[in-house]
């Protein structure tokens, strides 16, 4: 008779296994294993070098990894590239924003439609849906990028990201240059559409404290390495939180 197995549990949707990266030969991250799964919101955090924007680059793509595997739903990917994650229904909203200062919001979404390859008749529904997940975007849709504040500029960052309906956003640091409200304003409706969708999101983070309220679990780096991993309610004072710094 056959030994009782479990059945495997669900893919994650993105994993690495024995992930080793760096930059000119010398590693950050080392036999790194990591996973996001589908549907919650990661937060990762850690002090500044710890390698997480290395790991979220790394997943995108953007990245090249020196050894080790980057598993998308399970399978691991023989290249990893922005394109092909895009295809997949993963979308980053990357450190410092990247929105091009001198295009309007209007143009930045423009191209957005066309990177993220929706069909010329879909893109007007695209932006509508786009608009009433952030609604604000309208009441600057004119005016270009550089002359956005911060918090708008995020938001245009952001809204670009979901052009393409992700089912999984990586974002880079969003509260960088932002008030805790102000951040807290721009995140609720991604989390509210994150608990209608199921999508997930990976969130690097050095604003722990407000990150925490979104998240539904947290994993902290150190030197390349991952050193806990917990849910937000453990790390919710401050004492806890400064053990690990
Ligand atoms: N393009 C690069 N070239 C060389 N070294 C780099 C490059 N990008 C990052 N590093 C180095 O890799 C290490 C990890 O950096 P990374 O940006 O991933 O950390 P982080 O945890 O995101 O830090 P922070 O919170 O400060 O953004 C650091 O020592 C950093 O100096």
């Amino acid at each position: 008779m056959n030994a009782q197995v479990h059945p495997d549990p669900a893919p994650a949707l993105l994993e690495t296994r024995q992930l080793v990266v760096g930059y000119g030969g010398r590693p950050v991250l080392r036999d790194f294993d990591f996973r996001l799964l589908p549907g919650e919101v990661l937060c990762l955090i850690g002090h500044n070098g710890a390698g997480k924007s290395t790991l979220l680059k790394t997943l995108f793509g953007l990245v090249a990894r020196q050894e080790g595997q980057v598993l998308l739903d399970g399978q691991p990917l023989a290249v990893v590239e922005p394109r092909r994650l895009c295809a997949a229904g993963v979308s980053l909203v990357p450190e410092g924003r990247g929105v091009f200062p001198g295009l309007t919001v209007a143009e930045t979404m423009k191209m957005g439609l066309w990177a993220a390859g929706v069909a010329e008749g879909e893109r007007q529904a695209r932006l509508d849906w786009v608009m009433s997940v952030l609604p604000a975007l309208r009441q600057f849709y004119g005016r270009r990028a550089g002359t956005l504040s911060g918090g708008q500029q995020q938001m245009v960052s952001i809204g670009r990201a979901l052009l393409s309906r992700p089912r999984c956003l990586l974002m880079d640091e969003p509260s960088i240059g932002l008030a805790p409200k102000l951040f807290q304003d721009l995140l609720q409706p991604i989390r509210q559409l994150q608990r209608e969708t199921g999508m997930a999101i990976l969130l690097v983070e050095q604003n722990v404290k407000q990150a925490l309220k979104i998240s539904d679990r947290v994993v902290v780096m150190k030197s390349g390495a991952i050193i806990r991993e917990a849910l937000p309610a453990e790390l919710d004072d401050n004492a806890k939180l400064m053990e690990l710094y």
